[in-house]
């Protein structure tokens, strides 16, 4: 049976380091959750949290409503497959797997049965007798699962667990570790730094910063709502201007930005201070006579080939500056650097943000 877990104001703090600052969270029961975050970010710490592996310094963990704070690993109904996976080295696969349910004293015959289950569960059926030293890592780290599926979880954390795969693998575990979510019906936590992995596995996920969760959402919210442009730059949009004011124009925004006016049709309000993030995907250049209201006026400052488009370096007017990819098969009507063009943006290139 899948569990909701529910994090509620936890602080973490090593000395003088805050590895969580006052995090409040709920995770719903059965869902794909992700926390995604640099280096540093607290990630792990909030993971371990949920798995009984260490205590808040405040605050508390609960599952379905329960508190657990003070409940050890062992005695949690959740299981993590960690980073290094630690498996036993001298033993077969199958005793790898049978491991758990030793412990907790599940007789022979049905250990048996829940072992062969769980193998073929991760396309290992036939492997019990093998040697795990013997196995690629792609192997090993079916096997790292299977020991945590077996036990049946209502919780099933995963800490990095694709870091050190090469990318053919890490695509085949990813699409094995949405199948198994779906099979399994756990609620899944996944730890991360990848952003692909994220946004293809999750069905929310979280940022974390600097011990904070700067949004949680759909993986599609991030990009058309970043909740502040530290959220913008980490899901791709580089770019982030700083208009002279954002004002309200019936349903619309307007940005007034290098002495112009930019309408944004149906762009959310997010005050006067806020900030452009770019997406330079929907900038086309047009030329000098490009209407106004849609379009602003820049100079090229230079390109780049980048494969199927360019990358175009502007400048605004006020010298802020912004990129734009051109599809190559406008190749013909290309100005070149020091010309004056006219950018154009479809709707959803300049995204509104709070700043941070
Ligand atoms: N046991 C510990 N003792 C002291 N400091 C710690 C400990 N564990 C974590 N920290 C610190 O807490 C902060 C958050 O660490 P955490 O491992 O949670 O980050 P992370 O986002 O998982 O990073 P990574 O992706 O590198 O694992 C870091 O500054 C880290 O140095």
């Amino acid at each position: 049976m899948a569990i909701s877990i529910g994090i509620d104001d936890v602080t973490r703090t090593f000395g003088t380091v805050k590895a969580l600052e006052r995090v409040g969270l709920k995770i719903e029961a059965g869902e794909f959750f992700t926390l995604l975050g640099s280096s540093g970010s607290g990630k792990s710490t909030l993971l371990k949290l949920i798995g009984g592996f260490d205590r808040p310094t405040t605050g508390r963990v609960l599952f379905d409503g329960q508190d657990v704070t003070d409940l050890p690993a062992n005695r949690r109904p959740s299981n993590t497959v960690f980073q290094d996976l630690a498996l036993f080295p001298h033993m077969t696969v199958g005793d790898n797997v049978a491991y758990g349910l030793k412990v907790k004293g599940v007789a022979a015959a049905e250990r048996k049965k829940r072992v062969d289950g769980t193998l073929a569960l991760v396309d290992l059926a036939g492997f019990a007798e093998r040697n795990v030293n013997l196995l690629s890592g792609g192997q090993r780290q079916r096997v790292a699962l299977a020991r945590a599926l077996v036990m049946e979880p209502g919780i099933l954390l995963l800490d990095e667990p694709l870091t050190g795969l090469d990318e053919r693998l890490r695509q085949q575990m990813r699409d094995e570790f949405g199948r198994l979510h779906k099979r399994t019906g756990s609620t899944f936590v996944l730890v991360t730094h990848n952003q692909d992995e994220a946004l293809s596995l999750s069905d929310r996920m979280a940022i974390m910063h600097k011990g904070r969760l700067e949004q949680v959402g759909r993986p599609a919210d991030f990009f058309a709502a970043p909740a502040n442009d530290f959220v913008a730059r980490f899901v791709g949009m580089e770019r982030v201007l700083k208009p002279e004011r954002l004002e309200r124009s019936g349903g619309d925004t307007v940005a007034v930005i290098a002495g112009e006016r930019l309408v944004l049709p149906g762009a959310r309000d997010v005050g006067e201070m806020g900030l452009l993030a770019v997406r330079p995907d929907r900038i086309s250049l047009a030329n000098v006579h490009a209407a106004p209201g849609s379009s602003l006026a820049a100079t090229v400052a230079g390109r780049q080939f980048r494969g199927r488009f360019f990358d175009f370096y502007l400048e605004l007017g006020d010298g802020q500056k912004l990129d734009a990819e051109i599809p190559v098969e406008f190749a013909d009507a290309w100005p070149e650097p020091g010309n004056p063009v006219r950018l154009e943006f479809a709707g959803g290139a300049l995204v509104p943000v709070p700043a941070s």
